[in-house]
């Protein structure tokens, strides 16, 4: 559906030449929700905007639905960027336009019949859920609803893409799980290609297919979220990955410093994912009876599921004699699970706030 083949954007400035993107390759498919993230300035939004073309390429190809934009005349683009919607973070909408006029402007501007324009916002007021708020004004809105305007708005033209620029970044969580949970749905009724563009890893595991961590203008690495979440590779994946765990930690164990070799009295902390079915085996109890002398205590537990696939993570310390540590590794290692070693941290008994 869209594939974007070797862009290079590069702003000359006063300053010298920012290379925002540098041989950006990514194909995303019909249907698929793929998630961008980065940190700031990584090009995340100057990616998305090469999609629709508001930001031209310095070079390479973006092809959507069969179609190179980049290589299209201005009105050709006009007609082609119909196929494409796009919600922004700060919802963008028209503040002294209603609810209904907000969504009914991109079918204005496409020349259709107040009949026609009645025909398509009707349904979409019904799809986000505002049918009591047609004749209001983004004044009178909540966040979320001003979100759901953009999107039935980003909808109007029957859209084969979504593109959503940071689209929950100026939400609280529990209304940013509405809207993601809107988004899923219009892909799924509507067979949508959505691309997610977003600084937040909970956004990509509560809603992509499929994931791109950019990093100063380059892919680091690419694939679904659950092998991205279950087996991050590069360091910059790693760090986003340890933001949505910074608080897996009890307080005592948390800042102090790490030791990779054995120190006495310290406890030794591994990290347990478990993916699909190993989620259901009672491996800690299997420990606990094979290694009685060991004193084994669960510092995190988290279960979720990403695509359906059970996925837990678990964060064990262990205190007890380095030979008999060790063999209790090597016997988690033998399991179905993947086992992180995080090193010996000596607890702070007097924890301070
Ligand atoms: N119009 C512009 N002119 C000059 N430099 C720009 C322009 N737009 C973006 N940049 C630069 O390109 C780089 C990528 O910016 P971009 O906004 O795409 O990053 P981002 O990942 O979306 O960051 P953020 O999350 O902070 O918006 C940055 O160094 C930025 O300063």
């Amino acid at each position: 559906m869209i594939k974007l083949k070797n862009i290079v954007k590069t702003y000359d400035t006063p300053n010298g030449s920012v290379h925002a993107l540098k041989d950006i390759n990514l194909e995303i498919k019909r249907g698929e929700i793929y998630g961008i993230i980065g940190l700031s300035g990584a090009g995340k939004s100057t990616l998305v905007r090469c999609i629709n073309m508001l930001e031209r390429p310095t070079s390479g190809s973006v092809i959507v639905n069969g179609k190179d934009l980049t290589t299209m005349t201005e009105s050709q683009l006009r007609e082609a960027r119909k196929d494409i919607g796009m919600i922004f973070q700060h919802f963008n909408l028209l503040s002294t336009s209603t609810v209904y006029d907000n969504i009914a402007f991109p079918l204005k501007l496409a020349g259709k019949s107040k009949e026609e324009i009645k025909a398509k916002v009707e349904p979409l007021l019904k799809l986000v859920g505002l049918e009591n708020k047609a004749h209001q004004y983004p004044s009178q809105l909540s966040g979320g609803q001003k979100q759901r305007v953009g999107i039935a708005r980003a909808l109007a033209n029957d859209t084969k893409v979504l593109l959503c620029d940071e689209a929950t970044s100026a939400l609280d969580p529990q209304t940013t799980k509405a809207i993601l949970e809107l988004i899923r749905d219009i892909n799924k009724n509507l067979q949508l290609t959505v691309v997610v563009i977003t600084h937040e890893m909970q956004v990509i595991k509560d809603l992509c297919d499929k994931v791109a961590v950019l990093d100063h203008g380059v892919i680091a690495e690419n694939g679904t979220v659950l092998e991205i979440f279950t087996n991050p590779k590069e360091p910059i994946t790693k760090e986003f990955m340890s933001v949505l765990s910074s608080n897996e930690l009890p307080a005592a164990y948390r800042n102090g410093k790490v030791h990779k070799e054995y120190i006495k009295d310290a406890t030794m902390l591994l990290r347990l994912t478990f993916i699909g079915e190993s989620a259901d085996n009672p491996v800690i109890a299997g420990l606990i009876r094979k290694f009685p002398e060991l004193d084994i205590s669960i510092l995190f537990g988290d279960l979720s599921q990403i695509q359906m696939v059970q996925f837990g993570r678990m964060i064990i310390g262990l205190d007890g004699k380095e030979d008999q540590i060790k063999d209790a590794i090597k016997s988690l290692m033998e399991q179905d699970l993947k086992v992180e070693v995080i090193g010996y941290v000596q607890r702070r008994t007097h924890a301070t706030a």
